[in-house]
Order: C-alpha cells, then structure tokens, then sequence
C-alpha cells in the first residue's frame, strides 16, 4: 500500500510581516485522509490552509508534496474559502464559478473543451443546482452559494479539498447532503475541513488537528473528556 503521504508539512513557522503566527508545525495529510481542523478564532487555521495551498510561503521549514508515492511540485487541491470572504456583487453565474475551478486545467489559447463542459454540466447536478446555472450568483440564496463553490472545488477533481466553515450559511437538510457527498468524495480525495463545530468534526472527520499557535495533532476523533477540555474550552 502506498504510504507516502500526499502533503507533508516539516516544521512549517511562519506568518505576517514578520510576525510568527505559526510555529513548528508538522502534519501529514493521507489520500483517504478526513482531517478536522479546529482551534480558536486567530489561532491559525487558516493562515495553515494559505500554506497547504501554496499561497503563503512558510519563513521556516518545509511542504511536500507526493502523488503515488513519488514527490512532485504540487497536487490538485479544490478549495471551497470562508463564505464571508466572497464578493458576491461580483457578476459571475453559477455556471462560470463551476467552470473556474477548471481554469488550471485550461490551455492559455484554446476554450474550454466539450469533455470539460460537460464535467461542469455533471458538477451542477451532483450539487443540485440544475435550473440555476445562469443565475448571478449576487441571486443565489447562502446554500446556494455554497454548493456552486463547493462544485467549484470538486469540478477538477482534485487529489484534496480543503473546506473553510462550508455549513455557514446551510439548513440542516443540505447541511446531511453535504456530510454524504463528502464521504462518498473522500473514498477517492483527502478532506481537510475546518469547522467552529466540534460536534460536527468528531461526527465526520477521521482524525482532529486542533490549531492555536502551532498544531496539536490527534490521530482519530476518540479523543478524551481530557485532551478536548485541555484544548477546546478556549474556542
Ligand atoms: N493578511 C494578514 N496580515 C497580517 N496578519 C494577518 C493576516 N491574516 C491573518 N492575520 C493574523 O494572523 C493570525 C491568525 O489568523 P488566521 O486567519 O489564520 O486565524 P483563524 O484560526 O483562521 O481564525 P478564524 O477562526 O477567526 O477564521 C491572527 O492574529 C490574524 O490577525
């Protein structure tokens, strides 16, 4: 069995402007990995994703990347960021922000390809947004907009997803679909998902992470009366 992990972070520190917001990390992500990343508000989580994602370079230490047991630059992660952080007067259709997440995979001078279309058209679907593909997405309702990101970050499919908070803004029904989907994708994608609710994180992920300043790793979600009253009463 291929035991390279996909994305090994080795005493990862970095931050700001020179202002150190996270120390001494290490963590291995698995393909078949359902990590809960959870901590307070600040302590990290998502300057750690900036990380994963190769958007903000570590002061220190070191991320790797493999993809069947042999390292490479990078790998294929879908994102799917804080609800609050997307403009949505921005005028783009749940179609376009679907096709988006294909944009890596796109030649500089050629379309999009029908095969490619047609993954867009499957995504829209497996998200339940068939009908609303050429809504604005300033139109959508918060659930709305949360599975065509959702669709966003699945579309390429991706070796990782990484989900900042994805049931802000979700009634409970789609927030069951969701959890679903997001088993049935994580037989074939590693799932980083970071999430306020702790209940939720011990009922989905398989192993916890919690962040407050550098990481505290826990290898499964059995965790003790002990170890969540230790770490968990500050968030
Ligand atoms: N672009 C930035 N420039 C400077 N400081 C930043 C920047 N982004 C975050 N910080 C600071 O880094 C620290 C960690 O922030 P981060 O957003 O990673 O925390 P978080 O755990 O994701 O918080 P939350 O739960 O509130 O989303 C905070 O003190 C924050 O103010």
């Amino acid at each position: 069995m291929d035991r390279q992990p996909l994305i090994k972070l080795s005493r990862i520190s970095g931050g700001y402007e020179g202002k150190i917001v996270l120390r001494n990390v290490n963590l291995e992500i698995y393909p078949n990995d359902f990590l809960g990343i959870i901590g307070p508000n600040g302590g990290g989580k998502t300057t750690l994703i900036k990380m994963i994602l190769g958007l903000l370079k570590p002061a220190s230490g070191d991320i790797a990347y493999s993809l069947q047991g042999k390292r490479t630059n990078e790998i294929s992660i879908g994102y799917l960021p804080q609800y609050n952080t997307i403009d949505k007067k921005f005028p783009i259709s749940v179609y376009e922000v679907v096709l988006s997440g294909l944009n890596k995979q796109k030649s500089l001078f050629r379309p999009f390809t029908t095969e490619q279309h047609a993954q867009v058209q499957r995504t829209i679907a497996r998200m339940g947004l068939q009908g609303l593909e050429k809504r604005a997405i300033g139109q959508l309702s918060g659930g709305q907009m949360q599975r065509a990101l959702l669709g966003r970050a699945l579309v390429s499919n991706p070796q990782a997803i990484i989900l900042d908070e994805p049931d802000t803004y979700i009634d409970k029904q789609f927030a069951q679909k969701l959890y679903a989907l997001l088993e049935e994708i994580n037989r074939e994608c590693a799932i980083i998902l970071v999430s306020h609710d702790i209940a939720t994180v011990l009922h989905h992920a398989k192993s916890i992470a919690f962040v407050n300043g550098t990481l505290h790793y826990h290898p499964d979600t059995q965790v003790s009366q002990e170890w969540l009253e230790e770490h968990l009463t500050s968030v």
